[in-house]
């Protein structure tokens, strides 16, 4: 796959992702669909958002319902009837996020399932073969994402690892037309462990490059401040991806410096427990303010939530746990989102982001309607 640019304005880049499964402008934000699903929507749903890509999980299909069962099943856009272009993440920061009792070495790591406590492996070349299976369209590295703080050296160790481990990865990537792998940069908020993990991919060669080891709690400040010193490293004919991020003003601010593709939890994790991003900020739909709210969401949404249920409706749903609750406001944040992303990509486009960013913080520190 390829990466076109476009447009720039300032550090910012709009351009088209070209992949064997179709075109998708960036900026884009890729809903997460972890297990082969975003929870709560149809990819209908997803697709009426707006959303061109999205994310999958080595880690959680490795154990459910297995690499070699989505293959039989005739790989993820098939099982998940979405015929657009899938990313899959690589399994490392799951195991440490997620799979318990897990042991680091040399070669990969083995760990146990989160699921039934069965005991798995991952490893460079498995975790690429795993993807192959899942037919994902970007393949990632095999990385580590070490926690922070760290120290420096720990730092090191652990980017030189992931550094081996790219090597390999990229060693096991089957390369196919309209299909691609990205690096993942590691190195912390360490600038000189940044420039060393650049060289070592770059020299190695990748589709597109990822900016992992953030998002792990450093906060907004230490993020950005990485990424001014990390992104103008970065091959410009490349994609950018920062992995797990993030919230709407992370997306503003990590697109001014530099970044073209997104994924996060935030705003599905948001629709299921009553949390709604709108451009006021964010609301608790579960708060009794709202019980005989009539208003929209917001009066700018034209996702099928917003124009036509209240807010009324959404806190009853939340009090009553009606499924329906999670599913509407998943949907009307997935939509936000893929909003905010049309826009920001219009305003590098005309050249005006710089007021957009201007106009956007302000209403969002206005508060709700
Ligand atoms: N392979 C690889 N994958 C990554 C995924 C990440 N995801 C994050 N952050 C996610 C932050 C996150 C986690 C949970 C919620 C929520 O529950 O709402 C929101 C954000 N940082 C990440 C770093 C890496 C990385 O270096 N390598």
């Amino acid at each position: 796959m390829t990466w076109v640019p476009e447009a720039t304005c300032g550090m910012a880049r709009a351009g088209h992702l070209h992949t064997r499964h179709g075109t998708v402008p960036t900026p884009t934000f890729m809903p997460v669909g972890t297990v082969g699903t975003v929870k709560g929507m149809t990819m209908d749903a997803v697709r009426s958002t707006g959303a061109g890509i999205v994310l999958g999980n080595t880690y959680h299909l490795m154990l459910r319902p297995t690499a070699d069962r989505v293959q039989k099943l005739g790989g993820l856009h098939r099982m998940m009837d979405w015929p657009g272009p899938i990313l899959t993440d690589s399994g490392g920061f799951q195991v440490m996020s997620l799979g318990a009792l897990r042991k680091l070495d040399e070669d990969g790591v083995t760990f146990r399932s989160h699921i039934d406590g069965s005991k798995h492996r991952l490893t460079p070349e498995i975790s690429t073969d795993i993807q192959f299976k899942l037919d994902a369209t970007i393949t990632m590295a095999f990385d580590e994402c070490p926690a922070l703080p760290a120290t420096p050296e720990a730092l090191r160790k652990s980017m030189e690892m992931s550094m081996r481990w790219a090597a390999r990865s990229r060693e096991a990537f089957v390369a196919r037309e309209g299909y691609g792998q990205f690096g993942i940069v590691q190195g912390g908020t360490e600038r000189d462990l940044r420039e060393y993990s650049i060289k070592a991919l770059t020299e190695i060669g990748f589709e597109g490059y990822a900016i992992g080891g953030l998002a792990v709690g450093e906060g907004q400040e230490l993020m950005f401040s990485t990424l001014d010193f990390t992104t103008p490293m970065l091959p410009q004919d490349k994609a950018r991806y920062l992995m797990g991020v993030g919230t709407p003003d992370d997306l503003l601010g990590a697109v001014m410096r530099g970044v073209d593709m997104f994924d996060c939890v935030m705003p599905s994790r948001a629709g299921r427990t009553a949390r709604a991003y709108t451009e006021r900020g964010a609301i608790n739909l579960r708060n009794a303010r709202f019980a005989e709210d009539t208003r929209p969401l917001t009066p700018h949404d034209d996702t099928p939530v917003a124009g036509r249920y209240s807010r009324a409706y959404l806190h009853h749903l939340f009090r009553a746990n009606e499924m329906l609750g999670p599913m509407l406001l998943t949907w009307h944040n997935l939509a936000y989102y893929q909003r905010l992303m049309r826009q920001i990509r219009a305003a590098i486009v005309d050249g005006t982001l710089d007021a957009l960013a201007v106009k956007l913080r302000k209403d969002w520190a206005k508060g709700d309607w």
